[in-house]
């Protein structure tokens, strides 16, 4: 059975007066190419661009009897790269005509072929301007999608929103930070904005044109997290079976935004320091340097000054990462901002969810603000999502925001005074305060770790 063609992708148009000629350059190239338009009459190529995608477009130089100058043909090519400043133009010339195509060079055509073409000199230069279209094609798209992505960024920050005093006071910092290229650290809680935080500076920044490129170093394992930040090269490592550019490189330029630093271990921090002091790397497997230039962003919820005096966390390495140190307040520092934070998500989840009916009344908003929101923000925004999901009814009331983590402010359980009940609700509230950290739980509740760590024991606590 005779094998399908491999056709390739790429459209081309074929114009020229000589109605044998467009049939034998259309026939040779159907078999691969998917689509060739041919057309006589140079008037109508508009039509063939208002009507489909052309990539590439073959154009005779002459369409007048007697007259051989080529004056239609730069006519006709600069009416193509008017409507398309993309298309690839390629001029056919009869032999004799090469000084009038080295113009047409000039004049904007990538290449010529002459008649009587040789089928594979004629298939090769199709070929490759084929691929070039294709690349340019790809960059196109590329350069759209970025361009979505940073529109996208742009509308998230919008959305960093807030009123309260200690909120505003470390936004405006931000601002006059952002246009300077001096590493931030984010400090704050789980769920305080510190991602956002940083989208904001960058979007902010002088390098917004270049990504944002992020890596969780909570998220990886001590050997992936380097291949994932240096990269490395063909065959480093047993399952490196492709060079692979590390996250450092793609940075360069732009901003390189290091969650969770605080886990990054002893041997990665050291590493880590190395590139920031001399602002060069390595991939794994290689000894080339090469150089970088990022603006750096941490942020970690975990006690950085606390790990130096452990010996966790490298001095050297917090004097790079904090020239400049912010600290996301908790939501419960913020109590201010529940209702505006509640609006801007309110509209978003009735939309999505299409229950614009639904509203809250000022007397649950502020019972809102009574309750705790150990996960701030996105607990919050979490919690606001599933009471518009779950409403019945177009009030909402704020028992539809409660989770179990979610409990009312000065609430040890409401209808119980038995002694036991109580210690056990207190200690589960300081634990989901300091979300699991037994030394601050404890001191929240006046006891040493030993004795809350005996507590949790006895009560099966989590
Ligand atoms: N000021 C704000 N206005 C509106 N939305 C916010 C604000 N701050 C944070 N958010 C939203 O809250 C959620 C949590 O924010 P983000 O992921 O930035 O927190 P985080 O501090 O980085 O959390 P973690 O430490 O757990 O990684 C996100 O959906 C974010 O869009």
């Amino acid at each position: 059975m005779e094998s399908l063609p491999n056709y390739q992708d790429g459209n081309i148009l074929i114009v020229d007066d000589d109605a044998g000629i467009l049939t034998s350059a259309q026939l040779f190239l159907k078999q691969y190419f998917k689509k060739v338009y041919v057309e006589l009459n140079p008037e109508k190529i508009k039509n063939h661009f208002n009507k489909n995608q052309i990539d590439i477009v073959l154009l005779d130089m002459n369409f007048q009897k007697g007259k051989n100058n080529g004056e239609d043909g730069f006519k006709y090519l600069k009416t193509i790269l008017e409507i398309q400043p993309n298309v690839l133009v390629i001029f056919m010339t009869a032999y004799g005509d090469i000084d009038m195509a080295v113009q047409a060079l000039k004049g904007g055509a990538i290449d010529f072929v002459t008649k009587p073409w040789k089928n594979e000199k004629f298939l090769t230069t199709i070929e490759t301007a084929n691929k070039l279209a294709q690349s340019r094609r790809q960059i196109e798209d590329l350069k759209n999608s970025r361009q979505y992505l940073s529109e996208q960024e742009a509308k998230e920050t919008e959305g960093f929103i807030g009123q309260a005093p200690l909120f505003l006071q470390v936004k405006h910092t931000m601002e006059k930070v952002s246009i300077t290229d001096a590493s931030v650290l984010l400090l704050g809680q789980n769920g305080t904005g510190k991602g956002l935080a940083a989208k904001f500076i960058h979007q902010n920044s002088l390098r917004n044109e270049r990504p944002m490129i992020t890596i969780d170093m909570g998220a990886l394992s001590e050997s992936i997290m380097e291949s994932e930040l240096f990269g490395h090269e063909k065959g480093s490592f047993t399952d490196a079976s492709q060079q692979k550019k590390g996250r450092l490189e793609l940075a360069h330029k732009g901003t390189l935004f290091l969650d969770e630093i605080g886990n990054l271990s002893l041997s990665a921090q050291a590493k880590l320091l190395s590139v920031l002091q001399n602002q060069k790397f390595s991939r794994l497997g290689s000894n080339v340097e090469i150089d970088i230039d990022v603006r750096l962003i941490c942020a970690t919820n975990m006690p950085l000054y606390e790990m130096v005096e452990q010996g966790t966390f490298r001095q050297d390495l917090l004097y790079r990462i904090n020239t400049v140190e912010l600290v996301m307040p908790s939501l419960n520092d913020r109590l201010i901002d529940i209702p505006i934070l509640l609006d801007y998500f309110l509209s978003a989840f009735k939309a999505r969810y299409k229950k614009r009916a639904l509203n809250i009344s000022p007397d649950e908003v502020a019972k809102l603000q009574r309750m705790n929101w150990p996960g701030n923000i996105r607990e919050f925004q979490h919690a606001t999502e599933r009471a518009v999901i779950l409403a019945d009814q177009d009030n909402l009331r704020a028992s539809d925001f409660q989770n179990i983590r979610a409990a009312e402010k000065s609430s040890p359980p409401s209808d119980s005074l038995n002694l036991k009940d109580m210690e056990i609700a207190f200690i589960e509230k300081a634990m989901k305060i300091h979300l699991g950290n037994i030394t601050h739980a404890a001191k929240e509740l006046g006891i040493d770790r030993l004795a809350l760590h005996r507590r949790l024991e006895k009560y099966g606590i989590q």
